[in-house]
């Protein structure tokens, strides 16, 4: 990849200059004599949103579980930046604790070692962000799916990551429950989380994303500012998904 295309533009803090937050090198991941991620490559910077797009079965979801340290490389290597600390990952459906909203942020805000002084104060402002403080007795489970969505994403916030790594988050959520979650993402970026997002619905990666990275057969094929990779495609991988000709 040209070093230009790692210079990237972002939206969010044009003021901040941009650091890298993690690095992936040369990534593999074997299973059954497969490389599902094969020597893939990609850095990832401070401030914004990346789209993380692919077709099915192209390891999006491998790669995020590889960032947030749940599988171990078979090759190559993650470098987190060291003021980048441990990412915290959402999965699709979310897992909640069988308790109270309340409970849930509470809960993580203890594993997060937030000084207990300081709990309520930060699950307010929690509750807030996820706008969900008129459900904060409410039992997690109970919630909508977008709600749950977003209690997990809030839950995530607890541990203040600078890395928050999302798989898709609005899969099977209607057009108001998106722009919710879409709008606490948002949030969380401008407050200078780095985000990475896998979706399938390339408007989202459109309305959100500062830049997108393609993944097809385990690897990175291109990685560029948004507007860009949506009108200019320049991998064949990618100009094939776009067409809705991409199947692995
Ligand atoms: N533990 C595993 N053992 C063997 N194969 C696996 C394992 N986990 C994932 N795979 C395979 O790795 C490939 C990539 O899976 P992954 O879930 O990362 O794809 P994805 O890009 O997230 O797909 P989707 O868009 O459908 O969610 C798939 O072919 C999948 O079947």
């Amino acid at each position: 990849m040209p070093a230009d295309r790692r210079v990237l533009p972002f939206r969010h803090t044009p003021a901040a200059p941009a650091r890298p937050v993690a690095m992936v090198r040369a990534l593999t991941l074997r299973r059954g004599g497969r490389a599902l991620l094969d020597g893939l490559e990609l850095t990832l910077f401070t401030g914004g949103i990346t789209a993380l797009l692919g077709p099915n079965g192209a390891g999006k979801s491998l790669l995020l579980r590889a960032l947030a340290g749940l599988i171990p490389p078979d090759g190559g290597a993650i470098d987190l930046a060291p003021h980048t600390g441990a990412p915290a990952l959402v999965f699709q459906k979310p897992v909640l604790l069988h308790r109270t909203v309340r409970a849930n942020l509470a809960h993580a805000l203890r594993l997060a070692r937030v000084p207990r002084a300081a709990r309520a104060g930060r699950l307010a402002e929690l509750l807030v962000q996820a706008r969900l403080s008129a459900q904060a007795q409410a039992q997690a489970r109970a919630l909508s799916g977008g709600e749950q969505q977003r209690l997990a994403i809030a839950r995530a916030l607890a541990a203040r990551p600078r890395l928050l790594l999302l798989d898709e988050p609005t899969a099977h959520l209607d057009p108001a429950s998106t722009a919710a979650v879409e709008a606490l993402v948002r949030a969380a970026a401008h407050a200078g989380v780095k985000v990475l997002i896998v979706t399938h619905d390339r408007a989202q990666a459109a309305r959100l994303a500062d830049d997108v990275a393609f993944l097809a057969a385990g690897r990175i094929t291109e990685h560029r500012p948004a507007d860009d990779f949506f009108q200019r495609p320049e991998s064949d991988e990618a100009r094939a998904y776009l067409e809705g000709r991409l199947l692995l």
